[in-house]
């Protein structure tokens, strides 16, 4: 189990006190407003930020006193921070080793993280020879071909057209269940996960407001944050 417990941080325009939970083996989606905190929030769990105080942990370990290299913890970004001169193989090698120094054993990792990733023979590709679909599917076989058991992505499809956001999203929900790993997605469309994921969670203004069932977590009548979000405005009062 992920439990960020009061995590808190504090930029000059920016204050956020972060709570959240994800069972091991599951899908948590991060979904709110744009600003609210969901990169901060994923960045603070890997190492990128760290909180002034709180607690989090990750199957029974302090994650906070971890470099993020140390932490169980592999992390995609939206813009896919793939190399253009490296070929897809190397650029998923990077994950191992920064050097691109790799034994047999690690080539092999690589090639069957590309496989994975449905990429078989695509790794002497340079990202330019690549569709932006298939360059997402290289920066998600980079993420995991470090077989951290934590994954977490951010906004990582949002560039791609809806059918092929959502094979992206099959990819991702069919390794974590082969490999037991516990992914935290933020995403701008949670329709495409209201099926996969264990829980939704509605980050607004640095706070988790709600963390429940998707759909339930999406009620507008829980918060009017999360009436703004979907569309529904909440009669005053209530
Ligand atoms: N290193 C930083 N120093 C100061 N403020 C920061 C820093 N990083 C982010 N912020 C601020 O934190 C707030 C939350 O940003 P964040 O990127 O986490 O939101 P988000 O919910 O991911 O937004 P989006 O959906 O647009 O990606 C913003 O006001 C941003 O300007």
């Amino acid at each position: 189990m992920l439990i960020v417990d009061e995590c808190r941080l504090l930029w000059p325009d920016f204050e956020a006190r972060y709570s959240l939970r994800a069972e091991t083996g599951a899908l948590v989606a991060i979904v709110g407003p744009s600003g609210g905190g969901k990169t901060t929030l994923l960045s603070m769990i890997a190492g990128f930020e760290t909180p002034l105080s709180g607690r989090m942990s990750f199957a029974g370990r302090d994650l906070l006193p971890l470099a993020p290299a140390e932490r169980p913890v592999a992390m995609m970004f939206q813009d896919n921070n793939l190399f253009p001169h490296l070929n897809a193989a190397q650029n998923v090698g990077l994950g191992i080793r920064p050097s691109l120094r790799l034994d047999e054993a690690e080539r092999a990792r690589v090639a069957e993280a590309l496989a994975a990733v449905d990429l078989d023979g695509y790794g002497a590709r340079r990202p330019g020879e690549l569709s932006g679909g298939q360059r997402q599917r290289v920066a998600l076989a980079r993420a995991l071909v470090s077989k951290k058991p934590l994954l977490l992505l951010d906004e990582p499809f949002g560039a791609l057209d809806p059918g092929l956001r959502r094979e992206m999203i099959a990819i991702v929900d069919d390794l974590r269940r082969a490999r037991g790993i516990t992914v935290l997605i933020t995403i701008h469309t949670p329709e495409d996960v209201l099926d996969r994921a264990a829980s939704l969670a509605f980050v607004a203004q640095g706070r988790v407001l709600v963390q429940d069932a998707p759909r339930r977590a999406l009620d507008p009548a829980r918060d009017p944050a999360i009436a703004a979000f979907v569309g529904h405005a909440v009669p005053a009062g209530t």
